[in-house]
């Protein structure tokens, strides 16, 4: 077995919901282990919480409670917020990749930024080879985000994440607004991606073909909690 690559412990998580700010538990004591290279399922009902743990693992959000370890180092979340160099490691893709670019400017533009990230440096074979991973030409960077197909977009903000250099993925739903062939060669793509580069995925779906498709193993966010799935 390789190493740990992420491990989630007693992830607890309220919201403040409504006039009164009543809090609504949508996590409890959710516990999870990732292993470096695995693609690791989580299905679950609409509002369940996916997503929910998604965000805080990736650093977008906050635990009320809980302990994260990256490579058995445990992350607080100011650290997260602060070190680069840990949360570069660590990236969600999201179901919309609809506001990852910058509407008024080319898609060119959106790459070069990411490359003035503190750590980030230009792979060998320049920005051309990440796009020939992901199956897309240099010419479509000279176009805006509303020039390109849903398909393209999403591999657009797969490539992005790859320039980072991450060691896991969060899958949020990649694949949900996508028509079914375009689904397929996406899913076929992230499976190419995650053996070249022995990456880890985090894949949340609503979909179990899909997730025993590309899962070593599925786990189901019920009633707050993670449980092992069938
Ligand atoms: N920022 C927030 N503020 C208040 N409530 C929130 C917030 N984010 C999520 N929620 C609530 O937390 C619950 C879980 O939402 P979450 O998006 O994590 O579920 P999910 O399982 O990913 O759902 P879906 O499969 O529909 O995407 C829902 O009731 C949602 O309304």
């Amino acid at each position: 077995m390789s190493s740990v690559l992420i491990t989630a412990k007693d992830i607890s998580k309220s919201y403040s919901s409504g006039y009164s700010g009543t809090r609504q538990k949508v996590l409890s004591k959710c516990s999870l282990t990732i292993h470096q290279g695995e693609v690791v399922g989580l299905i679950g009902p609409s509002g369940s919480g996916k997503s929910t743990f998604g965000r805080i693992l990736s650093g977008l959000d906050r635990s009320d409670s809980g302990s994260i370890h990256y490579r058995d180092r445990p992350l607080t979340y100011t650290m997260w917020t602060r070190d680069y160099s840990i949360r570069r490691k660590i990236q969600i893709l999201f179901q919309d990749p609809g506001g990852t670019f910058n509407p008024v400017k080319t898609l060119k533009n959106s790459f070069l930024q990411v490359l003035k990230l503190p750590g980030v440096t230009l792979p060998d074979g320049g920005i051309t080879s990440v796009l020939e991973d992901i199956g897309l030409h240099e010419e479509i960077l000279s176009r805006f985000p509303h020039e390109i197909s849903g398909g393209q977009a999403q591999r657009l903000a797969l490539a992005r994440i790859l320039l980072v250099n991450p060691d896991l993925i969060i899958l949020d739903e990649p694949t949900s607004a996508l028509d079914l062939s375009v689904q397929a060669q996406i899913l076929h793509l992230l499976k190419r991606i995650k053996e070249k580069r022995n990456i880890s995925y985090l894949f949340i779906s609503h979909d179990e073909e899909v997730l025993q498709f590309m899962c070593d193993k599925i786990f189901k966010m019920e009633l707050g909690t993670i449980v092992p799935y069938q």
